[in-house]
């Protein structure tokens, strides 16, 4: 017997369980289908274990940072299989409360398997199939190795980083990639004290990042002691007996002994099996969904959010884009529709990046040099003057035209993290250089940097 619900999500990770959770406050039958763990790639191989691990990594900062503080530290070593323990326990503790609690609670079927299109209004999953008024589309995506490698098979992705690397911390890794995830995890393995390589192989390293944040974190891989090789590219990886790697180069020369490698060069959408050939959605050249201004696909009842539509791959922007899909479709609140524009991100390096609106770059592209003014600063933070690494800061704010609207806010440097929130609603608002000037500073912080820049 076919099952029939108002709608239904494929895909239980962000958006796929932010559609249901608001299209069932509002009373629709809903069904959500995922074939792996709930709560997708954020929760169980992306922003949380990343974040538990950035949490780590910036404890072995603080121990050298404590004992310029004057304490007597005993630099204990990290017990990496305690740290994973505890990271996974935390995660495994975040799907049993999807399951136990936050579907049952909102009255949400859970349809575990891989879902398959039959026709445009039946998916299949495991030989039942389901109906729906309404589907979303909400798979994600899903990180590669290259196949034109000899033997990159043996390197690993970020999936495996945090799903497989459970019983012994690698000490030497190769991280391929310039990204957020390659700059991520780098930075945190560094962090944790392994000996890490950076290959961009001749690629831009965060291509679209403001210049100011490019350059400083540069130094910092620099001053981290990351190894990083500009122009090197893989040739052929070889596994050796004793389980170790030896990468060899282009260039003729080569890096041995290497625990795991570990490719971070993007990710692609999750489309390929979903049988979409028994429809007419109409995908891009590199999988991604063709969506219009409301997540909708070229079929009427079909929408499709999150990483998969390839538009701003975030965790916030996937839920948001769910949230607002509930309140349009069944909420009778047609006007709320997602943006794309103006989103605040922050990269969780060490220190961390937090960026929204135009880079320099892009703004004198775009309005001209005369209409673009820019204001920046860069201090050593006041709880740096005592350590040995006088970790900068750097703040910049890209304003527009004489009213002197603010378009992009760019920092790296400690606690800029959780600074860009609270800027972000003020940017989104509309706010212009005066309205940050006129605001009183809070002192002393250093986000009083950016109402007082000069
Ligand atoms: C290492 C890493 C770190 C990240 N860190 C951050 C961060 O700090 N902050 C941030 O905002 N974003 C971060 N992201 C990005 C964030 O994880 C994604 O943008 C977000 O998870 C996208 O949500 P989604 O719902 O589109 O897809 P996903 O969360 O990927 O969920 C898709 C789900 O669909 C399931 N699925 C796929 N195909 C089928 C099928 N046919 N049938 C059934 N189920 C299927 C998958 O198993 C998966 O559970 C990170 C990503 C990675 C990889
Ligand atoms: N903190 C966060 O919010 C966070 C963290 C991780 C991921 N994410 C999201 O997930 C998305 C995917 O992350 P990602 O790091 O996979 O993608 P990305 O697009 O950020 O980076 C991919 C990088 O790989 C490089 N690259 C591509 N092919 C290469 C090759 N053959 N050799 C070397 N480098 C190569 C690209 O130049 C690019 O720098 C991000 O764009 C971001 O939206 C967000």
């Amino acid at each position: 017997m076919t099952s029939h619900y108002d709608l239904i999500a494929i895909g239980a990770g962000s958006g796929g369980l932010s559609v249901v959770e608001r299209a069932s406050e509002y009373g629709a039958k809903t069904a959500v289908i995922e074939s792996g763990e709930l709560g997708g790639t954020c929760v169980n191989v992306g922003c949380v274990p990343k974040k538990i691990m950035w949490y780590g990594a910036g404890l072995a900062h603080s121990l050298q940072d404590a004992e310029d503080y004057g304490y007597e530290v005993t630099r204990g070593k990290l017990d990496w299989k305690k740290l994973i323990e505890k990271r996974n326990n935390y995660i495994g503790n975040i799907n049993d409360w999807y399951k136990d609690s936050f579907l049952s609670e909102r009255n949400i079927d859970l349809i575990q398997g891989f879902a398959r299109f039959v026709d445009e209004k039946t998916i299949s999953v495991d030989g039942k199939t389901y109906t729906a008024d309404k589907i979303v589309i909400s798979t994600g995506g899903y990180p590669f190795i290259p196949s034109d490698i000899p033997g990159a098979e043996y390197g690993i992705t970020s999936d495996e980083f945090f799903n497989d690397l459970d019983e012994k911390q690698p000490q030497k890794v190769v991280v391929v990639g310039g990204g957020y995830i390659a700059l991520e995890l780098a930075m945190l393995m560094s962090g944790l004290e392994s000996e890490v390589h950076l290959l961009h192989q001749g690629r831009p390293m965060l291509r679209k990042f403001d210049g100011t944040l490019r350059r400083a974190l540069r130094q910092q891989l620099e001053d981290d002691a990351i190894n990083i090789n500009d122009n090197a590219i893989v040739a052929s990886v070889e596994r050796l007996n004793n389980g170790k790697l030896t990468i060899a180069y282009t260039d003729g020369t080569s890096l041995s002994n290497v625990d795991s490698l570990i490719w971070a060069i993007g990710r692609r959408p999750n489309t390929a099996n979903l049988d979409l050939e028994n429809t007419s959605i109409a995908v891009n050249d590199n999988g991604t969904i063709i969506v219009n201004d409301v997540e909708q696909t070229n079929v009427e009842h079909i929408y499709a959010l999150g990483d998969i539509i390839g538009k701003a791959e975030l965790t916030p922007v996937a839920i948001a884009a769910g949230r607002r899909l509930g309140d349009r479709l069944y909420g009778k609140k047609p006007n709320r529709k997602m943006s794309y524009d103006d989103i605040a991100t922050v990269m969780f390096t060490h220190p961390p990046i937090a960026t929204m609106g135009l880079s320099e770059e892009d703004a004198v592209k775009l309005h001209g040099g005369d209409h673009v003014k820019v204001y920046k600063t860069d201090f050593v933070p006041m709880y740096h003057s005592l350590t040995r690494h006088k970790v900068k800061t750097h703040m910049k704010l890209i304003v527009l035209g004489e009213e002197e609207k603010i378009v992009g806010c760019h920092m790296i440097g400690t606690g800029v993290d959780e600074m860009m929130q609270g800027f972000a609603v003020a940017i989104r608002m509309g706010a212009t250089k005066q309205d940050f000037d006129d605001t009183i500073a809070i002192h002393p912080v250093s986000a009083e940097e950016l109402v007082t820049m000069r």
